[in-house]
């Protein structure tokens, strides 16, 4: 039988709760998280529900800046591609249709920017132009 794609916010849920069970079970990315979300899991949970509803489902319930609590974590390229392959992995294995395609597409955009703009704050902070 093939999955159905993503319509509501059960799935959103559903998506959310089952990519980060992926997560914390994965040994390079894993920790990164556990360390920084301690005992907040329900609220980071609850939060990533609210932007992941805004992005697929043009709910508007999410409003915050996304970038900037990655900004000093110790994450590279090789840990953005991890999330990826877990959140590809993970909307494959429950979604397909449309809005699971759009949710890929959205997550492979936001790993790239937010990779590049570390890469850029490193840089610029061993490097000032003045
Ligand atoms: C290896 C890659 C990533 C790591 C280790 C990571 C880690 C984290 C952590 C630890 C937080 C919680 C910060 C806190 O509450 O103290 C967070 C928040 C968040 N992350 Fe990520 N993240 C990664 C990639 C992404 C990507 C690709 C997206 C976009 C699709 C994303 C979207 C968000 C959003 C929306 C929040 C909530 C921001 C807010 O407080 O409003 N993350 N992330």
């Amino acid at each position: 039988m093939t999955n159905k794609d993503i319509t509501n916010i059960e799935d959103i849920k559903l998506l959310v709760d089952t990519f980060y069970s992926n997560v914390r079970k994965d040994e390079l990315i894993g920790s990164i998280f556990d360390e920084k979300i301690g005992d907040r899991w329900p609220e980071h949970l609850e939060k990533m529900y609210r932007f992941w509803q805004t992005v697929l489902l043009d709910e508007h319930t999410y409003s915050g800046s996304p970038f900037p609590p990655h900004k000093q974590l110790p994450v590279e390229k090789e840990h953005f591609t991890r999330w990826m392959e877990i959140f590809t992995n993970t909307v494959d294995s429950l979604f397909a249709g449309p809005l699971a395609e759009e949710a890929k597409l959205r997550g492979q955009n936001m790993a790239e920017m937010f990779n590049h703009k570390i890469e850029y704050f490193r840089h610029e902070a061993k490097h000032p132009l003045l």
